[in-house]
């Protein structure tokens, strides 16, 4: 196929996603948001990765195939965000670079290899938006990540804590990665919080130990007492003016906003609430980001894929306002450039 039409001004500029209007949006390459791949640009400022394992999980299994999913439903995305006011493709290079290939039937293997390819993706500065995959690649994630910046805030957006120690006697799974990251020092305790948390536990004991891990929680219910702006304001408190890196589990949504992930659990956040949760992220300095939990199998009509999409076009447009110094409402969110 020749090379196809993209959405770019000039010689030098970024290169963007394949123009719509030239090129129908279910012909041309699977790429995230139609972007180019990593080996047809020069430098990339974000690279869009995918992690297709799902080793980790203790339930339904499937998210290995999250990532051709969510960019497969990713297509529709377009090239100006007004909620933020920004051209996410426009004023940074975002490339796709495919998958990491980790071995299905090692975890400790696969762990390794993730580790390995995030700290080589992200050598040269390159902040990595990674698309899982289940929960477990947020372990090497923060390992990479950590190996940068030092200790990192994390924001989790998720309806569990995965703060747990073991699954079956196994310290690497899908349940456990927060409690891994803060053990190995990765994580600022001072700074972690979760967003969405709700649904059963195991014993009371759960929250008290994930506290003592550092981890503040936002509640799902908290949505419902509170405002969106209210909980922005508690979370860019929490986070302050250090690196932060940014985990969602697609199942923070409630089933009815994605139904296609692993262990579903009710009550939770409507896709908006989310969006417009993370929008207030902007003007923190995140060094990375994770979609993980798609798994398609039992997705409806793209409704997770989508939902994920979106997320991931959020968290772009976040590091895209980040290198413009456009002005922000109290709240942290950007005021709408119309
Ligand atoms: N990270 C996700 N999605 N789920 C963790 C659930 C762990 C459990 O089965 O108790
Ligand atoms: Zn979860
Ligand atoms: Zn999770």
């Amino acid at each position: 196929m020749p090379e196809a039409p993209r959405d770019s001004s000039g010689p030098g500029d970024p290169v963007g996603p394949v123009d719509a209007m030239s090129v129908p949006r279910f012909a041309g390459p699977s790429t995230f948001a139609r972007l180019p791949r990593v080996d047809e640009v020069g430098h990339v400022d974000v690279a869009v990765v995918g992690v297709p394992f799902d080793g980790g999980v203790s339930y339904r299994p499937g998210a290995r195939f999250g990532p051709a999913h969510v960019r497969a439903s990713s297509k529709l995305l377009r090239p100006y965000n007004p909620a933020l006011g920004v051209s996410p493709f426009a004023v940074q290079q975002v490339a796709d670079a495919g998958d990491i290939a980790a071995n299905p039937f090692d975890i400790g293997e696969a762990v390794r290899t993730i580790e390995r390819a995030a700290r080589d993706l992200g050598a040269d500065g390159t902040r990595l938006l990674t698309i899982g995959g289940d929960h477990t690649i947020a372990l090497p994630l923060l390992r990479a990540v950590a190996a940068v910046h030092g200790p990192v805030a994390v924001v989790h957006f998720d309806a569990h804590l995965d703060t747990w120690d073991t699954y079956f006697g196994e310290p690497y799974t899908h349940g456990t990665p927060f409690r891994r990251a803060a053990e190995e020092g990765l994580l600022d305790p001072e700074r972690c919080l979760h967003v969405g948390i709700r649904g059963p536990l195991y014993t009371p004991d759960d929250l008290r130990e994930d506290d003592v891990l550092g981890f503040q929680v936002v509640h799902s219910d908290d949505y419902q007492d509170a405002t969106v702006a209210s909980v922005v304001q508690r979370m860019r408190r929490r986070l302050g003016s250090g690196p932060v890196y940014v985990s969602v589990d697609i199942d923070v949504l409630d089933p009815a906003h994605a139904p296609g992930t692993g262990t579903p659990e009710a009550g939770g956040l409507t896709s908006r609430e989310l969006l417009n949760t993370l929008r207030g992220l902007v003007g923190l300095d995140v060094v990375g980001a994770d979609i993980v939990e798609v798994a398609p199998a039992y997705d409806h009509a793209e409704i997770t894929g989508i939902a994920a999409a979106h997320v991931g076009y959020e968290l772009l447009s976040v590091l895209a306002r980040n290198r413009q110094d456009a002005p922000l409402v109290p709240d942290g969110t950007a005021r709408s450039r119309e």
